[in-house]
């Protein structure tokens, strides 16, 4: 409608497409706002009568338009919380860890593209009902109504955390045999009945270890207290004869004391010196054989007090020693707790104590602080084709390159199967990408050889650095997503996030 055709009151053409707008304005929006409703119904009457001024229709246009301005700013805001809860949903989501396989990536991929900039919040719309599909998966498999039978990704989820669990713990002793069987064991796809055996098993040998452990604790607690009892008898000997001795010795002085009376007073009461020559004789035989007793009273103290003290320090000798063997074990089996016993690589108990003294420094310092994943390709194919022995190997010498590869500054840990996890302190995801891009090209080299085919292995990494704010998950999940993202454009790549 152009101005000029109005002089301020609109034929019947207008009329009715104003009409026609208006019922379907007032369709569209019923119910969503009262003030829309109340000033269309006004618009509608005042178009039935026969005197219609747009100058009466104009303020409940103007209002119409406020209304509809503050429904759509409502609206958007309403979608943003949307979107930013669906973004938080999915996090959690990643975060749990008895995922089902495959659900990581699904969830990953699903959050990938809600953090994509969005054109228009219509496109929302299908990325949520993604949101749901991911969730009901998730709430399918992991809540089973009573007596249904777990499904194989169950299994297969409950048999990685028991992998993850062995890796944890090593033996010595006749366990380790039997430990290293059941780790062999649970590479294969085990069925429900197979998985609860090696549950069984896993429990046993634990049961075992322990068992082991507190026995060895008690034999050294045994040895302590039977050197200690020795070294108090000895100490008691020490003193009882430091006692008696004493008694003798306090004798001797009175008769010392008593003959040098004696010969006083014989010096006194003597008439000649001839008498007095041979009282004096007399006296000074006897105190010399009294002083005589005495040193050897005195030396046999010294001596018996010598091989009382020996024979203590012998026993503390070796108490300290069996002290020292002990303590140099504990050592040890942390040591081992935190050591992955194929690679010998720290573990992912190492890991996680690591990231939180890095996280702290990182958070008195501000130095930067990088961490990245690192997966091997097509493990599973090596696995398959040329066994779990080949396999193994493949782990303990991509793990010696890896190690090899980056500065002694870096944390490298088996993080679990076929995943390495690093820690880069003070370094730059630049930094870092550079250095495991180094490590790709090192490892790629590696000339393997099995059944007499030489194959060349590669590995994926993703890299992420915390920023302001930041929390160790949020990182660890980010270089999660970079590491996905070198998967999917092709593997044999160091992806950054
Ligand atoms: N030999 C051996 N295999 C292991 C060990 N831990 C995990 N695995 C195997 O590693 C394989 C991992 O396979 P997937 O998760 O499918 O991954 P992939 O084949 O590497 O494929 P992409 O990661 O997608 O490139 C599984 O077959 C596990 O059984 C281990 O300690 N020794």
């Amino acid at each position: 409608m152009s101005s000029n055709q109005y002089n301020g009151y609109p034929g019947q053409g207008e009329i009715n497409t104003l009409l026609e707008f208006i019922n379907r304005l007032g369709n569209a929006s019923r119910g969503i706002s009262g003030d829309i409703d109340k000033h269309l119904a006004k618009i509608k009457s005042l178009t039935d009568t026969n005197t219609l001024s747009i100058d009466a229709l104009k303020p409940h246009f103007d209002a119409v338009m406020q209304a509809l301005q503050r429904e759509q700013a409502r609206i958007e805001r309403t979608m943003r919380e949307v979107h930013l809860g669906s973004i938080s949903a999915l996090r959690y989501l990643l975060d749990y860890e008895k995922l089902a396989p495959g659900s990581k990536e699904q969830t990953a991929d699903v959050l990938q593209r809600l953090q994509a900039p969005l054109h228009s919040y219509s496109e929302l719309l299908p990325l949520m009902l993604n949101v749901i599909e991911r969730f009901q998966a998730e709430l399918s498999t992991s809540v089973r109504p009573f007596g249904e039978k777990p499904n194989a990704a169950h299994y297969q989820a409950l048999q990685g955390e028991l992998t993850n669990l062995l890796a944890t713990i090593d033996f010595r002793s006749a366990a380790s045999n039997t430990l290293q069987s059941l780790r062999q064991r649970l590479l294969q796809v085990l069925d429900g009945e197979q998985l609860l055996n090696a549950c069984m098993d896993a429990l046993r040998l634990i049961i075992q270890g322990i068992n082991e452990e507190r026995q060895s604790a008690q034999q050294f607690l045994l040895s302590l207290s039977d050197a200690l009892s020795s070294v108090n008898k000895a100490l008691a000997r020490a003193v009882q004869t430091h006692d008696d001795t004493s008694e003798e010795q306090a004798q001797l002085s009175q008769q010392l004391q008593a003959r040098v009376q004696n010969l006083a007073s014989s010096v006194n009461n003597a008439s000649s010196l001839q008498e007095l020559k041979h009282q004096v004789q007399g006296h000074v035989n006897d105190i010399s054989e009294l002083l005589v007793n005495k040193l050897t009273m005195e030396q046999r103290e010294r001596q018996s007090l010598r091989n009382q003290l020996s024979t203590m320090q012998a026993r503390l000798e070796d108490v300290e020693s069996e002290a020292q063997m002990y303590k140099r074990k504990l050592s040890e089996q942390k040591f081992k707790s935190l050591q992955d016993s194929l690679t010998r690589l720290p573990n992912r108990a190492a890991f996680e104590e690591r990231l939180e003294l890095e996280y702290q420094r990182w958070q008195s310092y501000a130095a930067p602080l990088a961490i990245a994943i690192a997966d091997i390709d097509h493990f599973k194919v090596i696995n398959d084709t040329y066994g779990h022995t080949a396999g193994d190997k493949t782990l303990q010498v991509i793990a010696n390159m890896l190690k090899k590869s980056l500065r002694d500054t870096d944390f490298v840990c088996r993080y679990g199967g076929e995943e390495f996890v690093i820690v880069f302190p003070q370094t730059t995801t630049e930094v870092a990408f550079e250095l495991l891009e180094k490590a790709r090209h090192r490892i790629k080299s590696i000339p393997f050889k099995f059944k007499n085919t030489s194959i060349s292995i590669t590995i994926s990494a993703g890299v992420s650095s915390f920023v302001a704010q930041d929390t160790p998950a949020r990182v660890f999940e980010r270089a999660d997503r970079a590491l996905y993202l070198a998967k999917n454009e092709g593997r044999d790549r160091v992806s950054q996030q």
